[in-house]
């Protein structure tokens, strides 16, 4: 085993189908910054023609030290080359990492250019523009002897994508733990991951409207748990706190801004270091949550910095954390069930109605209606047409048909063909029950987040015993 640098926790060492990687030699805790480095040799940030950019990297090539120059050299290269030049060239395609500097758009690091990609990665790379320089972090304790890996693709995205993206770019079939994973837990993790880039999407789109907040916040809940779901470290982490934290801060609500803040910059903190510009940047808003402009947009949710909770369990306190109240808890995931359950499965005509609204089913909480518990209702494809917007006709456990209109912004085109299929089941959380002013009694859905189309079940939902899976669609 080769080691890079005298002092490093790593060495340079061959791994088994990757070509060469780096490797623990000590256990590396959490947080641990492993790696900071200048770049050898950097790329222009705009294209550049051919001439001028071999040009420019000879000068850069020719000006390295022996030992340097060969380190490049011997340097993984995806291209055919017919000279040094050639060579050089391959070398910083296959290689490059990003540099966000001005006119400068990528650069050459000996020893970070050695680390091969995992899906699950334990470390993140960054370009620390504060310290000019490349950093690598553990997002999570890695054990002696582990290889040390990093996330070269930009967004998180389905095993197909992922592997498509790195065989077409970096020549390899990827057989990371997540790339391996059976074809109904990798179905389970990439619906996950399409449901994330959902919430991000919606939480974009609501943004800071104050009519929307207390559904934004639940929105970067759910996400803040599937990010969880993931594994330790996910990168969307802090930027899912900071989310939150502007939130709370714009509803006037110090105590739980200046929590998610604290999550956030110590998320950063461990992926990027504490002398990065997220930290930097976001490290005053966390102490001193007052200082976000959009504080006190609203007071309606107004608290001081102290007012923390001190008695309450982990459990309690995450609820406290995320205003859940007593309605948006979370079910118990797994709890064996009866499909049969009236009380949490109502046939329609035992929904709530929606006009006037009946308040046996809800409570009031910070000036909006939160159901008093959980209800799904459960309905079979039987039909289907799209004309201003999908409309869905479901058969219920009573053999009753009614029509589900989409009024959600996108009428309906967010769900895909595939999944508007007869004998396809779809529960609607918290649904009611609401006149129209044309055709039936029906259900009018608005709200994405309380609409699952659930394929699984297909027809055999209503002689299941068991609802366990059902339950996982409650506690979404
Ligand atoms: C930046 S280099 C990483 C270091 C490289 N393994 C070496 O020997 O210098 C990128 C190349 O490493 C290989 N590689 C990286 N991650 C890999 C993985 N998970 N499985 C297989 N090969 C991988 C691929 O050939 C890829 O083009």
């Amino acid at each position: 085993m080769q080691s890079l640098n005298s002092g490093s926790m790593y060495a340079l060492k061959d791994v088994l189908g990757k070509g060469k990687g780096i490797v623990a030699i000590e256990n590396i805790s959490k947080g641990t910054r492993i790696l900071s480095e200048e770049p050898v040799i950097t790329t222009p940030e705009y294209q550049q023609d051919d001439e001028w950019l071999k040009s420019h990297l000879s000068q850069q090539v020719d000006v390295l030290s022996e030992p340097q120059r060969q380190s490049f050299l011997s340097l993984h290269n995806l291209y055919p080359f017919q000279n040094i030049v050639e060579q050089s060239l391959g070398i910083i395609r296959t290689n490059a990492l990003p540099i966000e500097a001005d006119g400068i758009g990528g650069g050459i690091f000996l020893e970070a250019s050695r680390i091969n990609h995992a899906c699950d990665n334990n470390a993140q790379k960054a370009w620390n523009q504060c310290i000019k320089r490349h950093t690598v972090h553990a997002l999570r304790d890695i054990a002696k002897g582990e290889e040390i890996t990093i996330y070269y693709l930009g967004l998180d995205s389905s095993r197909e994508v992922r592997q498509k993206k790195l065989e077409d770019k970096f020549g390899f079939l990827c057989s990371c733990r997540l790339c391996s994973l059976t074809t109904e837990l990798s179905q389970k993790n990439d619906e996950m991951l399409e449901r994330i880039d959902y919430l991000d999407d919606l939480i974009g789109r609501d943004g800071m409207q104050m009519k929307f907040f207390l559904r934004t916040l639940r929105y970067v809940d759910e996400r803040v748990r599937l990010y969880n779901e993931q594994g330790p470290g996910n990168s969307g982490l802090p930027r899912a706190y900071l989310d939150a934290a502007q939130i709370a801060i714009a509803n006037g609500d110090l105590a739980r801004g200046r929590i998610f803040a604290e999550r956030a910059v110590e998320g950063w903190r461990i992926a990027n270091g504490s002398d990065s510009k997220e930290v930097i940047r976001h490290g005053s808003l966390a102490r001193n949550p007052a200082t976000l402009p959009l504080y006190g947009l609203s007071m309606k949710w107004k608290t001081s910095l102290n007012e923390v909770p001190q008695e309450l369990d982990l459990d309690d306190f995450e609820d406290w954390l995320w205003r859940r109240g007593k309605s948006n808890k979370l079910g118990q995931s797994g709890l064996l069930t009866d499909l049969h359950n009236r009380e949490i499965f109502p046939g329609f005509t035992a929904l709530p109605s929606s006009n006037p609204l009946d308040m046996k089913f809800y409570e009031v909480v910070d000036g909006t209606y939160q159901p008093l518990r959980h209800w799904c209702f459960l309905g079979e494809i039987t039909d289907y047409t799209t004309l201003h917007h999908l409309e869905l006709e479901l058969t219920d456990i009573d053999e009753k048909k009614i029509p589900l209109h989409f009024y959600t912004d996108s009428r309906g085109s967010e769900l895909v063909p595939a999944q508007i299929q007869k004998g396809y089941t779809v529960a609607v959380l918290y649904a009611q029950r609401r006149a129209f002013t044309y055709g039936d009694p029906g259900i009018r859905h608005e709200d994405p987040q309380k609409l699952k189309n659930v394929p699984w079940m297909q027809k055999e939902w209503r002689v299941l015993e068991s609802m366990r899976e059902v339950l996982v669609v409650l506690v979404l």
